[in-house]
C-alpha cells in the first residue's frame, strides 16, 4: 500500500536549513494498521504530508496507494483519505451540510453523499447529530466527523495525524475502538502518526519509530519492546541494608544496571518475575526487610530511551521560528 524510497524534506528559510525528514523508507501492506512514533518535531507531520501529496519531496520517492506520488498525485488522492491534526470542519456549518459537501468534492452525487452521509454517520455514532453545528460537537464527536469526512470517498488507505490528540481518556479510547473497527470491519489499511506510546502499544500491528528525521526503529511493539534488555526492578530497602542488598542483586546471574540510592535498589534482569522470589529469600537470609518491590516490563519508552539515550516524554527536537511559505501550500 505503500513503498517510499529515500523521502527526503528540507525547509529553507531565511538562510536556516532544517532537513526535517532525512531519506526514510516506508513499506506498509494491505490491511496493516501501523504506527509512525516519535517525539515533537521528529518530522513524523512533514512524512505524512508528503505521502499524502500535501508537501512536495525534496527528494526520494514513493508508490501510495498503487500510484506514484510524484507523477501520479491525483491518483493518490482518489485512493486516500487524511484526518489531519485538528481536522478542517467549519465551526458554523452542519454535520450533514460538511459530510455532504466532502461528498460532492469527491464527486459523488447529491443522493450518494447523503446515502453515503448516513451510513458513515451509523458507524461512527454520530446518528442525530446531523442538524448540528460543528463547533457544538464535542471533541470525540468531532474527530469522529472527521473520519467521516476522510471516509466519504471509500479510500482503502487512510491517514491520520495524531488522531486522539487533545482527547480525554475514555473519548480516545472509543477512538481506538473506531479505528480499529475501519480495519477488522472494512479491511482499510491505517497509518497514524502518535506520540502516545499507549495509543501506538494497543493499536498499531507495526510502529515505525522516528527521531530527527530518521527512522531508527522499526517492528511490532512486542519486537521493539525486546530489543530493550530485560525487566526493570525497583526494591526500596532501609538506607543502612543498601550495601549488602546492591550485593546479593550483583551475583544475580544477567542482572545489570544496578545502582542503589536514596533506599532504592533498581536493576535490570532478563525475567523480573522469576529472578525476585530467590532473591526476596537471600534478602530475607540477609535480614535484609525488602519495603517495597517493583516489576516492569520494558516500554516502548524504554525502547527509545535505549536507541536514543532520551525518554520519548522528555524528547523535543527545537523548533525553528520561521516557517516556509512553500510549505504551507499544498502541492499541485
Ligand atoms: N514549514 C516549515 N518550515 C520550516 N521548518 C519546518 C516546517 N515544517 C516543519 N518544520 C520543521 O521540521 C521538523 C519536523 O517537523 P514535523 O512537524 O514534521 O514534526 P512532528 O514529528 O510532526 O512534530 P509534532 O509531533 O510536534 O507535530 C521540525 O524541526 C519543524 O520545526
Amino acid at each position: 500500500m505503500i513503498k517510499a524510497r529515500g523521502l527526503q524534506r528540507r525547509f529553507t528559510s531565511r538562510g536556516r536549513t532544517v532537513d526535517a525528514v532525512k531519506g526514510v523508507d516506508i513499506d506498509v501492506d494491505e490491511g496493516e494498521l501501523v504506527g509512525f512514533l516519535g517525539p515533537n518535531g521528529a518530522g513524523k507531520t512533514t512524512t505524512l504530508r508528503m505521502l499524502t501529496t500535501l508537501l512536495t519531496p525534496t527528494a526520494g520517492e514513493a508508490q501510495v496507494a498503487g500510484c506514484d506520488l510524484l507523477s501520479d498525485p491525483l491518483g493518490v488522492r482518489k485512493r486516500i483519505g487524511y484526518v489531519a491534526q485538528g481536522g478542517g470542519t467549519g465551526p458554523e456549518c452542519k454535520v450533514a451540510e460538511e459530510i455532504e459537501l466532502q461528498g460532492r468534492l469527491y464527486g459523488l452525487s447529491k443522493a450518494e453523499a447523503i446515502a453515503r452521509g448516513a451510513e458513515l454517520t451509523e458507524q461512527l455514532d454520530l446518528s442525530g447529530l446531523d442538524q448540528r453545528m460543528t463547533k457544538t460537537l464535542s471533541g470525540g464527536q468531532r474527530r469522529r466527523l472527521d473520519i467521516a469526512l476522510g471516509l466519504i470517498h471509500r479510500p482503502g488507505l487512510v491517514f491520520f495525524d495524531e488522531p486522539t490528540t487533545g482527547l480525554d481518556p475514555q473519548s480516545r479510547a472509543n477512538l481506538w475502538e473506531h479505528i480499529r473497527t475501519l480495519r477488522s470491519d472494512q479491511g482499510v489499511t491505517l497509518f497514524l502518526t502518535t506520540h502516545y506510546l499507549e495509543e501506538a502499544d494497543a493499536l498499531c500491528d507495526r510502529i515505525l519509530v522516528i527521531d530527527g528525521g530518521e527512522i531508527v526503529a522499526e517492528g511490532t511493539p512486542d519486537a521493539l519492546k525486546a530489543r530493550v534488555s530485560g525487566d526493570s526492578v525497583v526494591l526500596g530497602v532501609d538506607e543502612d541494608d543498601m550495601g549488602r542488598a546492591a550485593e546479593i542483586v550483583g551475583d544475580i546471574e544477567g542482572a545489570h544496571d544496578l545502582t542503589a540510592a536514596h533506599g532504592e535498589v533498581r536493576f535490570r534482569v532478563p525475567r523480573g518475575d522469576t529472578a525476585l522470589p530467590a532473591l526476596l529469600r537471600a534478602f530475607d537470609a540477609a535480614g535484609i526487610t525488602t519495603q517495597s518491590m517493583q516489576v516492569q516490563r520494558p516500554t516502548l519508552d524504554d525502547v527509545f530511551l535505549t536507541l536514543t539515550g532520551r525518554s520519548l516524554r522528555d524528547a523535543e527536537t527545537p523548533q525553528p521560528a520561521d516557517t516556509d511559505k512553500e510549505a504551507q501550500t499544498h502541492a499541485a
